[in-house]
């Protein structure tokens, strides 16, 4: 059995981290850690955990690294470094579910996370992890950048395109709207019931931190320098993602080509769910799911392609994802504990 500890596991992404783990028959949960919630039972705290998990909360996060071969860590951005390298340090795995191992450019970070990099030859380590993309260098790390759920919906969405002979420019313009449990469990104004329910709202339009982090990885994907006009809003469900992606194609390319493209790059992929043509992607259907769902539209006037891909922002969008990764660094088949399958209505 995987030895896993979990540390910043009384948020939302470590408690989703472990209601999967819990149903994982490769691992043993370990260790959690929390600070506000220390020496409470998990069960204490998350109702759902009654009579299934009675771990208490160590406020000692060493001391769940000390226990684990693998650490998952929930924790806001800007404070896993010390907590990864006691991890490596021990020749042992981490995961990291926020931002601080996803930016190859440490400048990127500094401006959008203001904060620098401390130890920087630790971020030679990092491996950005979406298994879709990155596979065979997951497999081979023992730090993993766990990617940002809007990343993950607009990857997904758009690695098949990103060949530079489809392209018009190199401008995409990216629409995203997701669930309220993206922004945390802790309670602010904006995330208040009385504001969020019964409106939409865009957030952070064109400056949100995670435009770096797209357009880092579109680069790579095309070869050339991609940008992106990305607006995000805050949809009144707890979970999902819906990307919009608006590609102005150079020539005429018809849909049923496209649509062939998308289904050859993902036909080895179990997670990855290219829609038949004339279906909508529909973020209820993947919800507690790692699946990605992605429907393609044409709008024939102005050689526009729309590609619409939905996740569950808790699930692919973080903990799914990293138990898919962690599936991939132990050698396990990737999909070991991932296999639920969505509600239908
Ligand atoms: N929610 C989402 O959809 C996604 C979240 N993420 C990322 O995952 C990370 C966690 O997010 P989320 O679970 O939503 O956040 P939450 O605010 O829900 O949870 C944060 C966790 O970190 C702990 N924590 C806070 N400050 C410290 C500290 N100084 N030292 C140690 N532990 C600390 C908290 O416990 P306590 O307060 O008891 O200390 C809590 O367990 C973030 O980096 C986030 O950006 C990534 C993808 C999607
Ligand atoms: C709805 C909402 O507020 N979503 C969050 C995204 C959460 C996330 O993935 O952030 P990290 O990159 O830090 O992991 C946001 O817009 O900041």
């Amino acid at each position: 059995m995987i030895k896993a500890g979990i540390i910043g596991a009384s948020g939302y992404a470590g408690s989703e981290v472990l209601r999967f783990l819990l149903n994982h028959p490769e691992v043993e949960v370990v260790g959690v850690s929390a600070h506000s919630d220390a020496n409470k039972k998990v069960s204490e705290l998350y109702p759902s955990f009654y009579q299934i998990c009675d771990l208490p909360f160590l406020e000692d996060e060493d001391e769940v690294i000390a226990r684990a071969d693998v650490i998952f860590a929930g924790l806001p951005a800007g404070i896993s470094e010390p907590f990864a390298q006691k991890t490596l340090d021990q020749n042992k795995k981490f995961i990291d579910l926020g931002a601080d191992f996803r930016l190859d450019n440490p400048e990127d970070y500094a401006f959008w996370y203001g904060k620098k990099y401390e130890n920087s030859a630790l971020h030679q380590q990092q491996v950005y992890g979406l298994p879709e993309t990155h596979r065979n260098e997951i497999k081979q790390a023992s730090l993993i950048g766990n990617p940002g759920c809007y990343p993950t919906s607009v990857q997904l969405g758009l690695y098949p395109i990103m060949l530079p002979h489809l392209y018009a420019n190199k401008h995409i313009i990216v629409n995203s709207a997701s669930g309220v449990t993206g922004a945390g469990k802790k309670l602010t104004e904006d995330t208040h019931f009385t504001k969020t329910n019964e409106s939409f709202h865009p957030y952070k339009a064109g400056n949100h931190r995670h435009t770096p982090e797209i357009e880092q990885e579109l680069t790579k994907m095309s070869g050339e320098a991609i940008h992106i006009t990305f607006v995000p809003h805050l949809l009144p469900v707890n979970r999902g993602i819906v990307s919009t992606m608006y590609i102005d194609l150079k020539k005429d390319i018809k849909l049923e080509d496209i649509y062939k493209l998308y289904q050859e790059t993902y036909q080895d992929e179990q997670f990855v769910r290219v829609l038949p043509l004339g279906k909508q992607a529909d973020l209820k259907f993947v919800t507690y799911t790692n699946y990605c769902d992605i429907s393609l539209h044409m709008d024939e006037r102005n050689h526009t392609l729309i590609v619409v891909s939905t996740i569950d922002n808790m699930v692919k969008g973080t903990a799914g994802q990293a138990i898919q990764n962690m599936n991939l660094m132990f050698g396990l088949k990737e999909n070991t504990g991932l296999n639920y399958v969505g509600p239908s209505f």
